[in-house]
């Protein structure tokens, strides 16, 4: 690995790699992609991830970063070019207070929606609604939580969009109501569309066969 190099280890169907996949091909920065087998992972992970020992990490210059939206800022302060993070504070903290309540509020309700069955799977499915509802206030009357342009509340929480509609048609339960969250709904699909974030998404059916796999990992976790 050159000394001023950017690498990022990743694995394709990992929602947390895609964000900083986005993030270096909106900012034009040049890296080198490795792929990780999370089945057997590589003493290159375990080096340079010791503490989660999960995708993604960035290495650059020979230094190694992990945690998706650790990089994701690391990325914004490093190369200035198309800013994610706006400058105002207050704005700033607000996307890093969206980006949070996706990961911490939003996947577990999702996940639960698509480990649980019965009562609790219905109880989850609500909570993803309401967190998705809550998710669209924060939009305000913007195109994008960055504004006229991608931003990091884009970039960090746009993937929801493809995964929840994987989700929803695995369980077989609507939850992106496109009449009642119908600004949510447009705003996955005009972020979805971008021809940057276009280009970096895996094909469809791929996610969801990958989906489909995890769906019956977690199922039988859960019986
Ligand atoms: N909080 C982490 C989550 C990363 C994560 O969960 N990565 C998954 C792939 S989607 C992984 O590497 N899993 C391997 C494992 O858990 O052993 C981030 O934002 O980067």
């Amino acid at each position: 690995m050159a000394s001023d190099s950017v690498t990022l280890i990743g694995f394709w169907g990992s929602p947390f790699a895609l964000r900083v996949k986005w993030a270096l091909e909106l900012k034009g920065i040049q890296y080198q992609y490795v792929e990780e087998d999370l089945t057997n992972k590589s003493a290159l992970l375990l080096q340079y991830n010791p503490v989660y020992k999960k995708v993604p990490v960035l290495v650059h210059q020979g230094k190694s970063l992990a945690e998706s939206l650790v990089i994701l800022e690391y990325i914004d302060e490093t190369w200035k070019q198309n800013p994610l993070l706006p400058l105002d504070p207050y704005e700033k903290a607000k996307a890093r207070f969206w980006s949070r309540f996706v990961d911490e509020k939003c996947v577990p309700a999702v996940i639960s929606t698509f480990s649980k069955g019965g009562e609790e799977q219905k109880k989850a499915a609500e909570e993803v609604r309401e967190n998705l509802k809550t998710l669209e206030s924060g939009l305000e009357e913007k195109r994008y939580f960055g504004g006229e342009k991608i931003g990091f509340t884009d970039v960090a929480t746009g993937w929801l969009g493809c995964w929840v509609r994987l989700v929803e048609e695995i369980v077989g339960i609507n939850l992106i109501d496109t009449k009642s969250m119908a600004k949510l709904n447009a705003w996955f699909d005009d972020f979805l569309e971008h021809p940057i974030i276009k280009e970096c998404m895996p094909p469809r059916e791929k996610l969801m066969e990958h989906n489909k796999a995890f769906y019956k990992v977690l199922t039988s976790l859960s019986t």
